[in-house]
C-alpha cells in the first residue's frame, strides 16, 4: 500500500503544504486526495509568492478582477488567493463532509504585516472568514504576543484557526489554552463547538537548522574530540525531541474535567500539525520529518518533494511516542551544551515573521507590477535614469525602506519615519482623495452652474492658491461654469488688474485660508466685499462669496457673519501645501465645472500605486522620494522642474510643496521652476532634473537635450501623463515623494518654521503703519536715479569690498561675484504678476544662469513668501538673493484698515528682507523708482552689464 496512504491507519492525516491555480486546477490536487489520501492543504505567504510572483499563471486572473475596476495591491493578492483557496476548498469538501468536519481545511494565513497587531489581526481574519465563504476554511494566524489573543477571540467567535509559527512547548500551552477559552467563550454566548476546528502548526525543520548552527559553531570551538562527539549527536535529534514532548503536553492540555465538558458538547480537539516537515539538510532523510513524528490525531503538512519522496520510500510507524525519556535528555543535553532552545525558538518566531513579511513584499511587489502592466498608461509612468551611484544609493535605501516597513508604517501615521516630531498629525492627505465627498461636490456644482456666473475668483496664498492656480491654467473654461481667476497678491496693480478682468456683478469669490488668518485672503476679500456690495448691495453680497476654511477658523466667523452662500470645510490634519486634493483644490474645481468624480478617480489609482501596500521598489512615490532625498544629501539639490506646455504651472505648485516641505535647518531641497532646458554646459553638479508631459507633448529638441544631460550623467527623471485630466496622480506622487525625501533628508517636511519669522517683522511694521502713519524709514545705501538699494551692514561691506560703488551696475556685479559653484540666485520680485514682468524676469534669470552656471528662481512676492521663501530663509546658505521692489503708480486702500495694499506689500517685502539678511544670506534690494517698465528695462539692462 502507498505509505502515504498508510498514515491513516495511524492515526495521523496527511495535508498537502502548497498551493498553485493550475495545480488546482488540472485536477492535480484531486489526484492526491484520491491516491495519497491527502487531507487538507496549507498555504503561506512563501507559497503564494511563488505561485503568484514567480510565474506568470495569475497574470489572466489579475487582468480579469482589474476589468471590473481598479483595486490596491492588497486586494487584488486577496482577491485571487480568495479564489484559490476557494476552489481548493471545494475540492476537498468530500472530506470535510466525510471526516464530518474533522479533516479537509484549507488554511489561508493573515497578512503576515499584522503579526505584532492583534486588532488588524482580528479583523482581517473575519474579512477573510466572510469572503472565502467556506465552511472547510482554515484562517491562520501566528503565535505571536499579539497573535494569542486573537485565536482566542476568533475561536471565541466560531473560526477554525490555524496556528502558525509555533516553535516551542511552553507557547504551544498557551495557544492550546487559548483555543480552549475561545470554545468555552464560544458556547457561552450560545454557539455549537462541534463546527469548530483547530490544528497548531509546530514548526519543525526551521529548529534543526537554527540548532545545528550553532552546535557547528561549537563543534568546530571544541578541542575535545569526545566533546565534539557529543555535540555532533544532537545534530539532526532536537526538532523532533522538541515536537515528542509538545505531543506530550497535548495528551494532557486536551483530557480531564475542563476539556471533557468542552468535548461532551462535541468540540474538538486542537490537533498538533507538524509543520515546516520538508527537509533542509541534504544530509538528512528526506522523510525525516514525516517518518519520527508519526502518531494518533495528528497532522503533518508535507511540501510536494517530501510527499513524493514518502510516497516512494516511507516506513510508516508509530513513531512519535517511541522515545520520549530519549527526547528529555535530548533537550536536557542541549541546555546542558550552551544552547539555549528557548532563545532560539524565541528569535525563530520573529524570523518566521520577518521572512513571511519578506515574501509578501516580494508577492505583494510582484502583484503592484503586474497591477501597473494591466493598467498602462492609465497611471503616469515614471523613468529614473540617475546614474550609477545614485542608483545604487536608491537602491539601497530602497532595501532599507522594505526591511524598515517605512513605507506601511508611513500610512500608519508613525512619526518616526521623520523626526518623531508632530509628523503624524499632518498625515490627512494621505486618505483625502478617498475620503472626497464627491456627491456634494456634484451638487454644489450644479448650483453654481445654475447662476449662470462669468467668474470665481479663488483669494488665497500659497497652498489655498497654487492647486486651484494649476487647475484654472491646465483645464479650458468648461461652457456654462465661470472661469477660473486666483488672486495671490497684495500688489495693488495685481488686485485691480483682477477687478478689471472680471464681471463683478457676475463673479463668485472663493475666501480659502486653511487658518482663516492670513493676512492676503483677508484684505483680498475686504476689497472684494466692498466691491461686490457697491455693485449689487450690500446684502446680497454675502451670497457672491464662499469661503474654504479648517472648522472654527476666523474666517468661518466671518463668512457666518457677511452671510456668505457656503462654508466648506477643510481637513485640520492636513497643512496647506498637501491640501489640493482636499476641499482647497476641490471646491475650485467644481466650481470651474471641472469633473471632480473623474479627477478623484483618475487619482486614486495613483493612491493605490503609493499604497502601504505596495513596496518601495515598485512604489513610485517612494521611488522618486527616494531619488530627490539621496540626491539632495549628495549635493544635487537644486530640483529642476521642466513642466510641458499643457501642465506649465505643475511647477508652481510642486515648489511651494517641495521647498516648504524640505528647505529648513539648514537642509533641503531648492525646486527649480520655469527655466527653459539649456545646452548641457550650463548647468552644474547640484541638478536633479524632472520632466513632465501629457502623452504625445514630445519636442525633439527639448527631448535632445533632455537626453544630453542624462548623458552627461545628470539625474533625470521622465513622468508622462495620459491626459491633463490626470493631474490630480501628478499632486499625489510628489506628496508621497516630497515626504519620503523629507524622511532622507531628516528634517520634519510639515512644518514651516522660518515663514512665521517674516510673517512677526511684517507684522511689527504694519503695526507700525497703524500708529504712526507711515513705515519705519530706512536709509539705502545707496540712491541713484533710477534706485534705491538697501541691504544691510555686513552685506553691504561685503559688497563694498568686492567694488560696490557709487552705481546700481557696480553694486549687482559685487553681488553676483559673491555667487559660487553650487549656488543658486533668486530674483524676488514685489511687482505685478503679469506676462510682462513675467517675461522680464525669466529673462534676466536665464541671463544669470547661462552666465553663472547656477540654477535660478524667479519669483514674484509676496506670493513666493508663502511657498519657497521658507527655504530661502530657513534651507541651505547656498541662495543670494536680489530682491525687487517698486513705487505703486497707483496705492488701493483696504477698506476699514489705514493700511493700503502697497503698504502691506512693502511691509512684506521689509519682513521678508530683513529675516534674510538676520539669517546672513547674500541679500540685496534694488527698489525702482518712478516708472516701473522703464525701472525694470534699466534693471534688466544693469544685470545683464554685471554679468559681463
Ligand atoms: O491657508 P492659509 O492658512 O491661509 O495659509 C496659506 C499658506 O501660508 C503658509 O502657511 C505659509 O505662510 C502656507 O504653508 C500656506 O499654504
Ligand atoms: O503551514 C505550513 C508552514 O507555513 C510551512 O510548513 C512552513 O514550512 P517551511 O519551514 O519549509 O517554510
Amino acid at each position: 500500500m502507498n505509505p502515504v496512504k498508510q498514515l491513516e491507519n495511524h492515526g495521523q492525516a496527511v495535508w498537502l503544504d502548497f498551493l498553485a491555480r493550475g495545480f488546482v486546477a488540472k485536477g492535480e490536487l484531486k489526484k492526491l486526495i484520491d491516491t495519497d489520501g491527502v487531507k487538507g492543504v496549507t498555504s503561506n505567504p512563501s507559497i503564494f509568492e511563488k505561485a503568484i510572483g514567480s510565474s506568470d499563471e495569475y497574470d489572466g486572473a489579475i487582468g480579469n478582477a482589474l476589468k471590473k475596476g481598479d483595486r490596491s495591491v492588497a486586494d487584488l493578492f486577496e482577491h485571487v488567493a480568495v479564489e484559490d483557496i476557494q476552489h481548493a476548498a471545494d475540492v476537498l469538501r468530500p472530506v470535510y463532509d466525510e471526516f464530518h468536519g474533522n479533516d479537509g481545511f484549507v488554511s489561508l494565513e493573515v497578512s503576515p504585516y499584522l503579526a505584532m497587531d492583534t486588532k488588524g489581526t482580528i479583523a482581517e481574519a473575519m474579512r477573510l472568514w466572510h469572503d472565502v465563504h467556506r465552511k472547510n476554511l482554515m484562517v491562520k494566524v501566528p503565535a505571536t504576543p499579539e497573535g494569542l489573543p486573537a485565536i482566542e477571540h476568533l475561536t471565541g467567535k466560531g473560526l477554525s484557526i490555524n496556528i502558525t509559527l509555533l516553535f516551542s512547548q511552553q507557547v504551544y500551552i498557551e495557544v492550546a489554552k487559548a483555543y480552549i477559552a475561545g470554545l468555552e467563550k464560544l458556547v457561552a454566548d450560545g454557539g455549537d463547538p462541534s463546527h469548530v476546528a483547530s490544528v497548531a502548526s509546530f514548526f519543525v525543520s526551521r529548529i534543526d537548522s537554527a540548532v545545528d548552527k550553532q552546535l557547528d559553531e561549537k563543534i568546530a570551538r571544541a578541542n575535545d574530540p569526545q566533546e565534539k562527539e557529543r555535540l555532533a549527536a544532537l545534530k539532526g535529534k532536537v526538532a523532533i525531541a522538541n515536537a515528542k514532548l509538545a505531543y506530550q503536553e497535548y495528551k494532557q492540555l486536551f483530557s480531564g474535567a475542563r476539556w471533557e465538558k468542552l468535548a461532551a458538547k462535541g468540540a474538538k480537539p486542537q490537533r498538533l500539525l507538524w509543520a515546516s516537515t520538508g527537509t533542509k539538510n541534504k544530509d538528512y532523510s528526506d522523510v525525516l520529518y514525516v517518518e519520527e513524528l508519526i502518531g494518533p490525531n495528528t497532522v503533518n503538512t508535507v511540501p510536494p518533494a517530501t510527499l513524493d519522496a514518502f510516497r516512494d520510500h516511507g516506513k510508516p510507524r508509530d513513531s512519535l511516542e517511541e522515545n520520549v525519556e530519549e527526547a528529555r535528555q535530548i533537550l536536557a543535553e542541549l541546555e546542558k551544551s550552551g544552547v539555549s532552545l528557548g532563545a532560539i525558538t524565541e528569535e525563530l518566531v520573529e524570523d518566521g515573521v520577518k521572512l513571511f513579511a519578506d515574501a509578501a513584499d516580494k508577492l505583494y511587489g510582484a502583484v503592484a507590477h503586474k497591477r501597473a502592466t494591466v493598467l498602462g498608461a492609465a497611471i503616469g509612468a515614471q523613468k529614473l535614469a540617475l546614474g550609477s551611484a545614485l542608483k545604487k544609493a536608491v537602491e539601497k535605501s530602497t532595501e532599507e525602506w522594505r526591511a524598515g516597513a517605512k513605507i506601511r508604517r508611513l500610512w500608519h501615521k508613525d512619526k518616526t519615519v521623520w523626526t518623531g516630531d508632530d509628523e503624524n498629525k499632518w498625515l490627512g492627505w494621505l486618505d483625502s482623495p478617498a475620503k472626497a465627498d464627491i456627491a456634494d461636490y456634484e451638487d454644489y456644482a450644479r448650483r453654481v452652474k445654475g447662476q449662470n456666473f462669468s467668474d470665481a475668483v479663488v483669494l488665497g496664498m500659497g497652498g489655498s492658491s497654487l492647486g486651484p492656480e494649476v487647475l484654472a491654467e491646465t483645464f479650458p473654461k468648461k461652457s456654462g461654469f465661470p472661469k477660473l481667476h486666483v488672486l495671490d497678491s497684495t500688489d495693488p496693480a495685481q488686485v485691480r488688474a483682477m477687478e478689471k478682468a472680471i464681471d463683478l456683478k457676475k463673479t463668485v469669490f472663493i475666501v480659502s485660508s486653511k487658518s482663516g488668518g492670513t493676512t492676503e485672503p483677508n484684505v483680498m476679500k475686504d476689497y472684494f466685499f466692498a466691491q461686490v456690495s457697491k455693485a449689487i448691495g450690500a446684502e446680497k453680497a454675502g451670497h457672491r462669496f464662499i469661503a474654504v476654511t479648517d472648522p472654527g477658523s476666523s474666517l468661518e466667523k466671518v463668512a457666518k457673519k457677511q452671510g456668505f452662500a457656503r462654508t466648506f470645510h477643510g481637513e485640520p490634519t492636513i497643512g496647506g501645501r498637501y491640501s489640493v486634493l482636499s476641499p482647497f483644490g476641490l471646491v475650485p474645481a467644481a466650481t470651474a465645472g471641472i469633473d471632480v468624480k473623474s479627477l478623484i478617480h483618475h487619482t486614486l489609482a495613483m493612491v493605490r500605486s503609493c499604497g502601504a501596500d505596495v513596496p518601495p521598489h515598485e512604489n513610485p512615490g517612494v521611488q522618486l522620494g527616494l531619488a530627490m532625498g539621496l540626491a539632495g544629501l549628495e549635493g544635487r539639490d537644486k530640483v529642476t522642474i521642466f513642466s510641458s506646455e499643457k501642465i506649465a504651472d505643475f511647477g508652481a505648485w510642486a515648489e511651494q510643496l517641495i521647498a516648504e516641505s524640505t528647505g529648513k535647518e539648514g537642509k533641503g531641497l531648492i525646486p527649480i521652476d520655469g527655466e527653459t532646458i539649456a545646452e548641457v554646459s550650463v548647468y552644474g553638479h547640484d541638478r536633479f532634473f524632472i520632466d513632465l508631459r501629457t502623452e504625445g507633448e514630445n519636442d525633439a529638441g527639448h527631448d535632445a537635450r533632455l537626453d544630453a544631460l542624462e548623458k552627461a550623467g545628470h539625474p533625470v527623471v521622465r513622468i508622462v501623463i495620459k491626459s491633463i485630466e490626470h493631474i490630480g496622480q501628478e499632486f499625489y506622487r510628489f506628496e508621497i515623494a516630497t515626504a519620503v525625501a523629507g524622511a532622507v533628508l531628516g528634517i520634519n517636511p510639515f512644518n514651516q518654521p522660518d515663514v512665521e519669522a517674516a510673517k512677526v517683522k511684517t507684522r511689527e511694521l504694519t503695526t507700525a503703519f497703524e500708529k504712526s502713519g507711515s513705515l519705519p524709514a530706512e536709509e539705502p545705501v545707496i540712491s541713484t536715479g533710477e534706485a534705491d538699494l538697501y541691504t544691510d551692514e555686513a552685506n553691504a561691506s561685503d559688497l563694498r569690498k568686492a567694488g560696490a560703488d557709487g552705481t546700481l551696475e557696480s553694486w549687482l556685479k559685487a553681488h553676483f561675484s559673491r555667487v559660487h559653484a553650487d549656488d543658486y540666485v533668486a530674483l524676488l520680485a514685489y511687482i505685478e504678476r503679469n506676462a510682462d514682468h513675467i517675461d522680464t524676469l525669466e529673462g534676466a534669470r536665464l541671463a544669470v544662469r547661462d552666465q553663472r552656471h547656477v540654477a535660478t528662481c524667479a519669483e514674484f512676492g509676496p506670493r513666493f513668501l508663502h511657498s519657497t521663501g521658507q527655504a530661502y530663509k530657513g534651507g541651505p546658505d547656498s541662495g543670494v538673493f536680489l530682491q525687487i521692489t517698486a513705487d505703486d503708480a497707483k496705492d488701493l486702500p483696504v477698506p476699514g484698515q489705514k493700511a493700503s495694499f502697497g503698504i502691506i506689500k512693502a511691509a512684506q517685502a521689509r519682513g521678508d528682507f530683513d529675516v534674510l539678511t538676520e539669517r546672513g544670506r547674500r541679500a540685496l534690494r534694488v527698489h525702482l523708482k518712478g516708472d516701473l517698465k522703464a525701472g525694470l528695462k534699466t534693471l534688466d539692462h544693469a544685470i545683464r552689464q554685471a554679468l559681463n
